[in-house]
This record gives structure tokens, sequence and C-alpha cells, in this order.
């Protein structure tokens, strides 16, 4: 197991105690990427595993405010940080670094140092998890990470729209570039049910299911645009709080499931290829 004594060793080391390191990105903004982290995090905790969640989001480090902690992290010991704790999940932001309302002003090396201090200095403890919130786009932190640590994989995060569609294609094509597998794509604020029961289509629901299609890739499932999802995020407490049983969060659940089936999937198949080569 392990090491074979072939590899290089400035090239990414699995984090002692990390099981699986799962990203998730979205090509573009505001697409729900951060709250489908959030709740995929609070999920797999409720699930039993043992989660913990790098916010890495320069530009909108939502994280604290969606787990309801905004303290700053204790450093101990020897300069190592102490993850906070909201909701079972183990977490750092880069919010935290510069908290309050101050834009976080970064060039691209002092951004490499942060990723890998939120991977390697951080007392993660054993976890199976480690979810990690990108940014937008495709870019720099996606490189430090694959740099720093192996990636089970990334999840996808879309709406049905063909903006987002386009913004997600490119992010699935960075994926691959970087060599990342892609566990699967979400589509997030897919269809919104009214008090009456009428079901609206908002953003073009399906659109996501049939670019994973095309890809050839996964889909882990569509979850609703609901005001209840925005006011978990806003107040600090992630709807996936209801727990496994709650119906009203199960597509949610579903998609944590999924995300765990196929990162151990993944896993076993790089331990295979590591030992053939
Ligand atoms: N399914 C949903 N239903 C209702 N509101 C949602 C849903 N998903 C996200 N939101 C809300 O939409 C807003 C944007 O979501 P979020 O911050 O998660 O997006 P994002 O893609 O991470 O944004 P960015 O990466 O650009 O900062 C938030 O107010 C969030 O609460």
């Amino acid at each position: 197991m392990g090491h074979m004594g072939a590899g290089a060793p400035q090239g990414p080391q699995p984090l002692p105690g990390v099981a699986h390191v799962v990203a998730v990105g979205s090509g573009k903004g505001g697409v729900g990427k951060t709250t489908v982290a959030v709740n995929l995090a609070v999920s797999l905790g409720k699930l039993g595993y043992k989660v913990g969640l790098i916010d890495a989001d320069i530009y909108g480090p939502n994280v604290p405010m969606m787990l309801g902690v905004t303290r700053q992290p204790n450093v101990v010991g020897d300069n190592r940080i102490e993850p906070l704790l909201a909701h079972g999940v183990k977490f750092i932001s880069v919010g935290l670094i510069s908290p309050g309302d101050k834009p976080m002003v970064m060039r691209g090396p002092m951004l490499h140092q942060i990723i890998r201090q939120f991977l390697m200095q951080v007392e993660w403890g054993e976890l199976d998890f480690l979810i990690v919130d990108l940014p937008p786009g495709t870019g720099d932190v996606v490189i430090s990470l694959v740099q720093t640590v192996p990636l089970t994989g990334a999840v996808v995060v879309s709406t049905g729209s063909g903006v987002a569609l386009q913004d997600a294609r490119k992010a699935l094509e960075m994926f691959h570039q970087v060599k990342v597998e892609v566990i699967g794509l979400v589509e997030n604020m897919s269809q919104m049910t009214l008090p009456s029961g009428e079901v609206i289509d908002v953003f073009g629901a399906g659109g996501t299911e049939r670019t994973a299609a095309q890809f050839g890739l996964p889909f882990l499932g569509a979850l609703d645009l609901d005001p209840k999802i925005r006011v978990g995020g806003d107040r600090g407490m992630p709807v996936t709080l209801a727990g496994p049983d709650s119906a009203s969060v199960a597509a949610f659940y579903d998609v944590a499931r999924k995300v765990a089936a196929r990162s151990m999937e993944l896993s076993e198949h790089n331990e295979d290829v590591i030992e053939i080569s």
C-alpha cells in the first residue's frame, strides 16, 4: 500500500488522516456552489462521516456566514491552525483571514501559500472527506490544490441555464486538463414549487443532466430553488441540518450519498493505478 518508491518527492502528497479531498467548483458565480458545498459537508457529517470544509472562494468567502461561525481560528503549538467547528463540520475560510467587509486583495503566490497552509497547517485530524469550496471560474486555486494534494475528484455545480452551462463546460475542461476526475454534476436552483403546488422552471431544468450525459459524466441530482435554502444560508443554519430522514432535503442527501459512493470508487481505482505503474 502507499508509496512504491517511484513518486517524485516534490509532487502532491496525501494529507495524513484525510481519506478524500473533494473540490466543489462551478464555472459561473452565483449558481449556489457554496450553498451546495456547505450542505454537502453537513449532509456527509449527518450520514456519519468525519468532514472538513475549506472555503477557498477568495471572491466570496461565504462559508463562515452560512455555517454561522465567524470568529478567528486559534493558532496553536508550532504554528498550527485549529479549524472552527460548526454543525459537526470542521472548517477554515479565507474570509477569516480578512474578516468583515474588507475585500481581500491578493497576488498569486500569496494565494498559493494560503491554500497550502489551509491544507497542511490546519489540524484536520482524521477526516473521511475534506471538501474544498473553489472560487468560481477556472484558475489558480485549483492549480495550487492539485500541486499540494491528490484530489479524489470534483463536483461541478450549475443551473440549467445556457450561460451557466457554458461556464460549467469550461470548468469540466479545466478539471480534465489538470487531471482531476469529475465526480459528477449537480443542478442547483432547478425548479421552484409555489405554495399553490404549481412548479416553475426558472433556469431551464434538465440542462445540467443533459450536459452530464454529453460528457459521459454522472449526474448527481437536482436541487430545488427554494427560499428556505437561501434563509438557511443567511442564518448560518443550513437546511440539511433537518437530517437524512427529512423529505424536504432528500435531494441534498441523495447527492451526498452519491458523492461518497463515487469517491470510494475513484480512490480504489487510483490505488490500482499506483500499484500498476
Ligand atoms: N437552491 C437554492 N434555492 C434558493 N436560494 C439559493 C439556492 N442555492 C443558492 N441560493 C442562494 O443564492 C445565493 C448565491 O448562492 P451561493 O453563494 O451559494 O453561490 P456561489 O455559486 O457559491 O456564489 P459565488 O461562488 O459566486 O460566491 C445565496 O444567497 C444562496 O443562499
